[in-house]
């Protein structure tokens, strides 16, 4: 019994935990481990911090030389809907761009569209929902209407070779419906990758999703969109956002979205926590063995940066750990 845990083995009931606990027995006896699962070498992580928390353009170039590949920086949305992205343009114009870095921004529409490719977009994402109710009260329309003003921006942004990403919220549940069928989700996915979107982040908007509905949801989608394509993006409202995370992993999933200090939430899903943060993630995977090269000591950098700024504590577990931002 060359891996049992000295604390297990010392425990007075430990022969009745294997009498009564027949996966423990063989999990134990055959000297699995964590690293005998299949896992993606490399997982591309997308920071959101910046678009789904705050734009500050010196968090976005401290993140820049942290080795993510992918930094979300803004969003063109009305700034009626949401006062806080009226600077998107200067924002996207201020950063200093490192090579190799994508920097996407959100765009929900035409109008969206060409104001962030004249401030100079090179990616743009859309973002449509599994949920009508969410949709309406998100971006104004229902999903099938949102469908149509993406395939036109997806056309447009065809014709100037600029890559589109696709978002599908409510995933895992909506914040007015509460459950959404997994059938819902492909559903919008799938539209989202035949109109071109080349990924598509599937977010667990309110964070109340649980590996078992990570699972289901995920099988679902599956059967329509490549695995290739798929991107996960958890909010941690309750707590559950690493283990949906490594449940999505040993399906095959290889992208996650994650926000440095766990920034953000929606505006349009009261009640819901920040995305999962960046370092915990990044603690989980290198931990795995799992390649990101990002430099998760840069990360909590950033993070204590920004949480400074904003005088407020940082929701990475890890950067806790490590006595910051507290
Ligand atoms: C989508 C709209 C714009 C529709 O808003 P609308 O009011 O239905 O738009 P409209 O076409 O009827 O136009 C009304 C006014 O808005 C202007 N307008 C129209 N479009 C734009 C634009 N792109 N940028 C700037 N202004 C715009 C337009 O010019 C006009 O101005 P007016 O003539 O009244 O002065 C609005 O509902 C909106 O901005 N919603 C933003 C919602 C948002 O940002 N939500 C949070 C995003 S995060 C998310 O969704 C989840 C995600 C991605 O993180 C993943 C997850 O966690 O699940």
């Amino acid at each position: 019994m060359g891996n049992v845990p000295t604390t297990v083995k010392h425990c007075l009931s430990y022969d009745q935990l294997l009498r009564d606990y027949p996966w423990l027995k063989r999990w134990l006896l055959e000297e699995k481990t964590i690293t005998d699962h299949e896992y993606p070498k490399y997982v591309k992580i997308v920071e959101v911090g910046p678009r789904d928390g705050l734009q500050n353009e010196k968090l976005i170039d401290m993140l820049s030389r942290t080795g993510l590949p992918v930094i979300e920086a803004t969003s063109f949305v009305s700034s009626k809907w949401v006062p806080q992205m009226a600077d998107h343009t200067d924002v996207l114009r201020g950063l200093h761009r490192a090579p190799r870095v994508q920097y996407p921004v959100l765009t929900p529409n035409m109008q969206g569209f060409q104001d962030a490719v004249a401030a100079g977009a090179t990616e743009v994402a859309v973002f449509g929902s599994a949920s009508e109710t969410f949709s309406k009260k998100n971006i104004n329309c229902s999903i099938d209407e949102s469908m149509l003003r993406f395939e036109e921006v997806i056309n447009a942004a065809k014709e100037q070779h600029i890559p589109v990403r696709g978002y599908v919220s409510c995933a895992l549940g909506c914040p007015h419906e509460g459950h959404v069928e997994p059938s819902e989700v492909a559903k919008v996915a799938t539209r989202l990758y035949e109109m071109g979107c080349y990924e598509i982040s599937l977010g667990d908007t309110i964070g109340a999703g649980t590996p078992g509905s990570m699972v289901k949801m995920l099988q679902s989608v599956m059967k329509e969109v490549p695995v290739s394509a798929l991107a996960v993006h958890c909010h941690d409202t309750y707590g559950q956002a690493l283990p949906n995370i490594l449940t999505a992993l040993q399906m095959g999933v290889s992208v996650v979205d994650a926000a440095v200090a766990g920034l953000g939430g929606c505006p349009y899903a009261p009640g819901s926590s920040g995305n999962v943060s960046t370092e915990d993630v990044l603690y989980m995977l290198h931990g795995m063995g799992v390649e990101t090269g990002v430099n998760l000591a840069q990360v909590i950098e950033a993070g204590d940066f920004i949480c400074s700024a904003l005088c407020r504590r940082t929701n990475s577990k890890v950067a806790q750990a490590q006595g910051r931002s507290l």
